[in-house]
């Protein structure tokens, strides 16, 4: 049986995820871009822009009602927070109903598109075709915390530091390296985005602390868990390492994990599992690059779930970094 490549849109492109999802694309058996969107690359090749991507594809500029009749069967939308929208409506009104990946914030608070977080949601897809692809920082936390939740005593505590890549392209404090320098910029201390959406997904209150650093790509969050009763360190471990039992993309470590290894790579890894001598206090160390793991890999897991290939199609799983 032949299946035909299905046709792949990106709006906002230019985007350091826009750039990692072409990547992905470009190593896909089954899909093809059929148009990446930017204002200020438009009509500039792609190829210039993104090493792995080999054709003749140049970067457009549609309205987003001239969307529909460019005939993408999937569309990701990469543009800032409070943006998709705009994009969703046009569909709706042109009565189309491609399958549409949101790497904003923009819906994950909406039951009516599927949260894609595979390792902790798969079970939940009903075929939606509105997937909304969860937040860097709230992907770790919630892959930290997920083992041992039946067992919380108190709001979990989580401290996040990210390369300033988390901040995109539009420049702030946030992604500008002069003022990161030898420097770490604490930011939304209470009430982030993602504390709510870790919140909101765990079901249960989630603290946390965001920090920007001056290295570019991947973060780390180190959570605090109190829990209801003591535990031993290996029962700890064993928990991790049962919940993400034949997963690819979560590898469990004995050791607290560096950043500096997740650079680049595909996975989240999870460890550290520090206890307190009464056995009811243990912290737990998650890394990943929150352009992959944190945003574009996470949406091929979910493309590749939506049209019915391998999870991991297109995706390194293996020990080898990301060219
Ligand atoms: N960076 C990260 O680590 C992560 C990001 N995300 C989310 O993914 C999305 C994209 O992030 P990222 O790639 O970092 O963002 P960038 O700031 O790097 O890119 C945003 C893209 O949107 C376009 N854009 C910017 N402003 C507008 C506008 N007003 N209207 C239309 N297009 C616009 C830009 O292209 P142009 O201006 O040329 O049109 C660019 O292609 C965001 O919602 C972000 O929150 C999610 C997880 C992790
Ligand atoms: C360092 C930095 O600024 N990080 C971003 C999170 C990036 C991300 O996951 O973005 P969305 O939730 O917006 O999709 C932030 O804290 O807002």
């Amino acid at each position: 049986m032949v299946i035909s490549n299905k046709r792949i849109g990106i709006v906002g492109a230019r985007g350091h995820t826009g750039a990692e999802l072409i990547r992905l694309v470009a190593a896909h058996p089954s899909l093809e871009l059929a148009y990446v969107s930017s204002r200020e690359l438009n009509g500039q090749r792609v190829e210039d822009h993104v090493e792995a991507y080999r054709g003749d594809l140049r970067y457009s500029s549609p309205a987003h009602e001239e969307l529909p009749a460019l005939a993408a069967d999937v569309v990701v939308l990469a543009l800032p927070n409070g943006k998709a929208s705009a994009c969703v409506e046009a569909f709706d009104a042109a009565g189309q109903d491609p399958l549409i990946v949101d790497l904003s914030a923009d819906y994950r608070f909406d039951d009516r598109w599927y949260y894609g977080l595979p390792e902790l949601t798969r079970h939940k897809w009903r075929g939606e075709k509105r997937i909304s692809n969860p937040g860097c920082y709230a992907t770790a936390i919630q892959l930290a915390v997920a083992p041992l939740k039946d067992l919380l005593a108190a709001p979990p505590v989580c401290f996040g530091v990210s390369g300033y890549s988390g901040a995109g392209t539009t420049p702030s404090d946030k992604n500008d390296p002069e003022k990161l320098r030898d420097n770490l910029m604490p930011y939304s201390l209470t009430g982030h985005m993602h504390e709510k959406e870790a919140s909101r997904h765990l079901g249960l209150p989630v603290e946390f602390m965001p920090h920007v650093a001056p290295h570019f790509r991947g973060l780390t969050v180190t959570t605090n868990l109190y829990l209801s009763r003591a535990l031993k360190r290996e029962d700890v471990l064993a928990r991790f390492q049962q919940a993400y039992a034949g997963e690819k993309l979560v590898r469990v470590l004995d050791e607290a994990p560096w950043v500096s290894k997740i650079a680049g790579r595909h996975h989240a890894e999870i460890g550290g599992f520090a206890l307190s001598a009464d056995g009811k206090r243990v912290v737990v160390v998650s890394t990943l690059d929150n352009l992959l793991k944190g945003a574009a890999t996470q949406a091929m897991q979910n493309i590749n779930r939506a049209i019915g290939v391998d999870e991991y199609t297109s995706i390194p799983t293996g020990q080898e970094a990301h060219a």
